[in-house]
């Protein structure tokens, strides 16, 4: 048994990470931390949890209802970070002196470059020397090294839609490397923050475009893109142009990605056609358990609760550019399923233990 620590659980990636590891056969969570809530039981602070957690025959459970929350986490193999940016790092350095294992949900340590990240996020970074040695936790690009880390910087949610979006075409050489990103993000995305936009009655019946002078997944969906592209074989000439809009939507949880981009003409001058392009798509993703190539514009709902990531590839003919649709839950494969995700590699497990979740129908 691997004991595992959830530090911020009252947040809404760790709540959300309670809720599937309450499914999971291999990790116990021992140590759980929050900041107004220090001192009382998680069934306290999550009531549903009074429903009692279901065990395997022989096992103990996952998770103790009457655990009780503290400011700082205990010893344990391993611990989830689920505090904003900057807090997170500091939290980390402590983690891993002690030897723990870190899959780390904030931004601190996704940025490979500590410029663009003191740059995009207004701050000094909390660890740069730890930069060095954190991967990219995108299980699909990074498995191998992810299996040999200490510190895996999960990615964020917009950027994990995006990425999984277009990386086939960019591996394929297909596109030119000016993309625009349309992102629409549930309002869980915004987590427990107490902002008036994110309020019923003001985000319910509407829908706003934000960050449209530069918002912080730009460099983050850049990165790996441009590594994508350099990792098969085509390195870009040029730094890659991205137009990246994300959208706050009237739904609780998922992100929807419809991204563009100009399709490279063939040596006749003909343009792909869809279904060679699926083909690509399906290929690229064909031993991937969360990823679904699809032959149809995919919905939020079919990935609601669930690590599942829809993708569908469309040539528009007319205007010469490839679509790409994309959808995931935001709280799931856009963090706490992910970090599970990444969590079963790092202790050698199948990578989809305790993420058997279907979405949510209807
Ligand atoms: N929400 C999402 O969809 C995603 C979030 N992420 C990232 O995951 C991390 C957690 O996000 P999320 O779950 O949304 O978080 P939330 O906004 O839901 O977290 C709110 C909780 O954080 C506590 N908190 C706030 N600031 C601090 C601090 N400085 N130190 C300790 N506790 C603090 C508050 O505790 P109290 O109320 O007790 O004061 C509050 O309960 C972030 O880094 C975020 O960027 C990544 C991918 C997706
Ligand atoms: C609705 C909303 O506000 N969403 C957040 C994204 C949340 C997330 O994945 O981002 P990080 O882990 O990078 O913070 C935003 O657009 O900033």
């Amino acid at each position: 048994m691997t004991t595992v620590s959830i530090v911020n659980v009252t947040s809404y990636t760790g709540s959300e990470l309670l809720r599937l590891l309450a499914q999971h056969p291999d990790f116990v969570v021992t140590s759980v931390t929050g900041r107004s809530t220090v001192g009382k039981r998680l069934e306290e602070v999550f009531p549903y949890l009074r429903a009692g957690i279901p065990t395997l025959e022989g096992q103990q459970p996952a998770i103790d209802p009457a655990l009780v929350i503290t400011e700082e986490p205990a010893q344990t193999d391993l611990a989830f970070v689920c505090l904003p940016h900057a807090a997170a790092g500091e939290a980390v350095i402590k983690l891993l002196q002690r030897g723990t294992k870190v899959v780390d949900l904030s931004a601190d340590f996704r940025l490979r470059d500590v410029v663009t990240y003191e740059e995009w996020y207004k701050h000094t970074h909390p660890a740069p020397a730890l930069l060095e040695n954190a991967v990219y936790g995108l299980c699909e690009t990074y498995r191998e090294q992810i299996r040999n880390a200490s510190l895996v910087a999960n990615p964020g949610c917009h950027t994990t839609t995006s990425i999984l979006a277009l990386s086939p075409a960019f591996a394929a050489d297909i596109i030119r490397p000016d993309v625009i990103i349309d992102s629409k993000t549930g309002i869980s995305g915004g987590g427990r923050n107490p902002s008036a936009a994110y309020h019923f009655p003001e985000a319910d019946e509407d829908v706003s475009a934000y960050g449209l002078s530069g918002h912080r997944h730009m460099p983050e969906i850049a990165q790996e893109l441009t590594a994508v592209a350099a990792a098969h074989g085509h390195p870009f000439e040029k730094a890659l142009r991205i137009t990246f809009v994300p959208h706050l939507m009237p739904m609780t949880r998922g992100i929807l990605a419809t991204c563009y981009a100009d399709l490279k003409e063939g040596e006749n001058g003909a343009l792909p056609a869809t279904t060679e392009i699926r083909a690509l798509y399906e290929q690229y993703y064909a031993n991937e358990p969360f990823v679904h190539v699809v032959d149809q514009p995919p919905h939020t709902k079919w990935t609601y609760g669930s690590n599942h990531c829809f993708i569908y590839p469309i040539v528009d003919q007319r205007a010469k550019r490839l679509i790409v649709v994309s959808c995931l839950d935001n709280l799931v494969k856009g963090a706490s399923g992910q970090a599970i995700q990444n969590a079963n590699l790092l202790y050698g497990l199948p990578e989809t233990t305790g993420l058997s979740s279907l979405g949510v129908h209807p």
